[in-house]
C-alpha cells in the first residue's frame, strides 16, 4: 500500500489539477488546465460544469498515464476545491440546468439587503457562522430555482440535484451513484447548522430550498465509495473531501488551535484553527468548519479576500499590462515603492473585514509620473493589504498579537508579495517547501482514511520550511502606506449604487 501513490484533485477557481502524491508527501507527478471565466454581466462569474468536470477528469487521467501506473497504483482519491460555487442538475441525465455561479458572483446582493432589513442578519450568524453575503451557496441556489424555467418544480419533485463542486465531481467520478458533501463545504452554504452539522429546516425554509435537492453531509476524511470502473481501469476508493481553504488549513498542518495559514489563490483565504469549538468574530470574520475526522469537529475562523491573485489576473486579461502572471514581479520590482499609487482590488466587492458587495475596484493617486511599473507594485501591495486587514481583525478577535504567517497558494510564489507582506506585518512569513498545500491537504485527508497515513503525527514531520521573509521596511514608511490604503478604501467603498 505505501509504494502506491495518493491522487488529489484540486478543482479551483481558476483551473483543475491533479496531484499524485508519495507518501513522503512529496509531489510525483501535476498536471493542470485552466478553463472558461465567465461574466454575463458585471458583478456576475460563472463557469461551465462540464467544463469543470472535462478539464478535472483529463488532468487526473494525465498524471495517471504520464506516472505509467494504472488505477491499482492509487491507494486513494481525496477531493478538494473552489468552495460555494453553486451547480444544480437533473438528477436523471445528470445535465445541469444552468452555468455555476461562482463564489465571487454578486448578482444576490440585493436579496441578501433585503433579508438583512427583515432582521435575519444573528440567526444566520448563530447558525451557519457566516455573514449575511451574496457569497455563500444559499442566494444562488435560491436564484436558480426561481429563474430557470421549471426548476422549482423539478426541485418540489426530488428531481434535481443541489452541490458544490466536491458533490458534483463525486457524483460524476461516480456516474451518479453517489450524492455527498462533506462538512467543511456544507459550512459554506449557509444551509447547515455548524453546530449539529445538518441541514437546517429554518434556513431551509427562509431560503424556500426544497430539501430534496440537498446531497448528504459526510465527514472529510472517510471511504465514501469507489470510482465508476470506466474511468480508470479499476475501483479507486474516493476517501478525502474538504474545502480548499479548509485543505490547505490540513496541508499546512495546522492542526492545533491558535495555528494561522494564508492562501493566496484567486482570492486570499486566512484561516485560524479554533479546535472542537466554534469561535464566534466580533470583527467580522467567518466562523466555519475545518473538518470532521473520526468523528471529532475542528472549528476555524476565516477572513476571506475576494480578489488576490485575481487582481494579477485582470492586470493579464483585463488591463493587459502584463503577459504571464509572474510578469507582475519583474515590473513592480524595478520601482523602489509604488510612488503614491494604490489599488484597491474591489473587482467584485470587499470581503472580509468590511463586507461591501456594492464596492468596486479604484486605483488612486495617479500621477503624470505614474508606469505601470508603480501600478503592479500596487497589485502586489493591494493583495497584502487586504490580508494585513484581515489579521488586524484576527489579532481584535484573539487578544493577542500574531508573530508569524504560513502562506500558500498559487501568488505566495511571488517573493516580492511575500516580502511586502512581511514588512506591512512587521513580522515573519514563512513560506513552506510545497505550495500545493491544498492538494496535499486532500490527499492527506484521503490516505488516513485508508490506513495509507497512520495518523496526523505520522504526517507532521512532513511539513518543510522552503523560505522565510523578514520585515526590511522602517515602521513609519509603514504606517504611512497603511494610512493612505485606508483612504484609498473608503474612495471603494459603497460604489455600485443599484
Ligand atoms: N509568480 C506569481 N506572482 C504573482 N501572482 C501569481 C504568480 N503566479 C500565480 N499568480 C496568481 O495566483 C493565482 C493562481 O493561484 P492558484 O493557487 O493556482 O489559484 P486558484 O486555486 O484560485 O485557481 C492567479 O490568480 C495568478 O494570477
Ligand atoms: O479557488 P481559490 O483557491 O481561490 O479558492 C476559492 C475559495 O474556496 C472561495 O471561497
Amino acid at each position: 500500500m505505501k509504494n502506491k501513490l495518493i491522487l488529489a484533485l484540486d478543482q479551483g477557481t481558476t483551473s483543475s489539477r491533479a496531484i499524485l502524491f508519495n507518501h513522503n508527501g512529496e509531489i510525483v507527478r501535476v498536471s493542470q488546465k485552466p478553463f472558461e471565466q465567465i461574466f454575463p454581466k458585471p458583478g456576475w462569474v460563472e463557469h461551465n460544469p462540464n467544463e469543470i468536470w472535462s478539464s478535472q477528469i483529463s488532468v487526473a487521467a494525465e498524471v495517471v498515464a504520464q506516472q505509467g501506473i494504472s488505477g491499482e497504483g492509487i491507494a486513494a482519491i481525496g477531493i478538494t476545491n473552489q468552495r460555494e460555487t453553486t451547480i444544480v442538475w437533473d438528477r436523471e441525465t445528470s445535465e445541469p440546468i444552468y452555468n455555476a455561479i461562482v463564489w465571487q458572483d454578486r448578482r444576490t446582493a440585493k436579496y441578501c439587503d433585503e433579508l438583512k432589513a427583515a432582521g435575519h442578519i444573528d440567526m444566520i450568524k448563530k447558525k451557519t457562522g457566516l455573514v449575511l453575503d451574496a457569497y455563500f451557496s444559499a442566494t444562488k441556489l435560491k436564484w436558480i430555482l426561481d429563474n430557470v424555467e421549471g426548476a422549482r418544480e423539478k426541485a418540489e419533485a426530488g428531481k434535481l440535484c443541489f452541490g458544490t463542486v466536491d458533490t458534483w465531481l463525486v457524483w460524476k467520478l461516480t456516474r451518479g451513484n453517489m450524492f455527498i458533501t462533506d462538512v467543511s463545504n456544507a459550512s459554506r452554504t449557509m444551509l447547515l447548522n455548524i453546530h449539529t452539522l445538518e441541514w437546517d429546516e429554518e434556513l431551509l425554509k427562509l431560503f424556500n430550498i426544497p430539501k430534496a435537492i440537498l446531497p448528504t453531509v459526510k465527514q472529510s476524511s472517510e471511504i465514501y465509495g469507489t470510482t465508476a470502473t470506466t474511468l480508470f481501469s479499476t475501483k479507486i476508493p474516493i476517501a478525502g473531501i474538504a474545502g480548499d481553504q479548509q485543505a490547505a488549513l490540513f496541508g499546512q498542518m495546522c492542526t492545533k488551535p491558535g495555528m494561522v495559514k494564508n492562501t493566496y489563490g484567486t482570492g486570499c483565504f486566512l484561516l485560524m484553527n479554533t479546535g472542537e469549538k466554534a469561535v464566534y468574530s466580533n470583527n467580522n470574520l467567518l466562523t466555519t468548519v475545518g473538518w470532521k475526522i473520526n468523528g471529532k469537529t475542528t472549528y476555524a475562523l476565516e477572513g476571506s479576500v475576494f480578489v488576490g491573485g485575481a487582481a494579477v489576473q485582470w492586470l493579464r486579461d483585463g488591463a493587459r499590462v502584463i503577459k504571464t502572471a509572474p510578469g507582475v514581479n519583474s515590473l513592480a520590482e524595478t520601482v523602489e515603492d509604488n510612488g503614491g499609487v494604490y489599488f484597491v482590488p474591489a473587482l467584485t466587492g470587499l470581503g472580509a473585514p468590511y463586507w461591501d458587495q456594492y464596492a468596486r475596484g479604484v486605483i488612486m493617486g495617479i500621477t503624470r509620473g505614474t508606469t505601470d511599473n508603480h501600478i503592479a507594485r500596487a497589485t502586489l501591495e493591494g493583495i497584502a493589504f487586504q490580508v494585513y486587514d484581515i489579521v488586524k481583525a484576527m489579532e481584535a478577535d484573539a487578544g493577542e498579537k500574531s508573530i508569524e504567517l504560513r502562506v500558500d497558494g498559487g501568488a505566495a510564489a511571488s517573493n516580492l508579495l511575500m516580502q511586502i507582506q512581511s514588512d506591512l506585518f512587521q513580522f515573519k512569513i514563512i513560506r513552506p517547501k510545497t505550495l500545493e498545500t491544498t492538494a496535499l491537504g486532500a490527499a492527506y485527508l484521503a490516505g488516513l482514511a485508508v490506513g495509507y497515513w497512520d495518523s496526523v503525527d505520522d504526517i507532521q514531520a512532513q511539513w518543510i520550511v522552503d523560505k522565510e521573509f523578514f520585515p526590511k521596511l522602517e515602521k513609519e514608511k509603514v504606517e504611512n502606506m497603511l494610512h493612505y490604503w485606508h483612504k484609498a478604501v473608503k474612495c471603494a467603498q459603497n460604489w455600485i449604487e443599484d
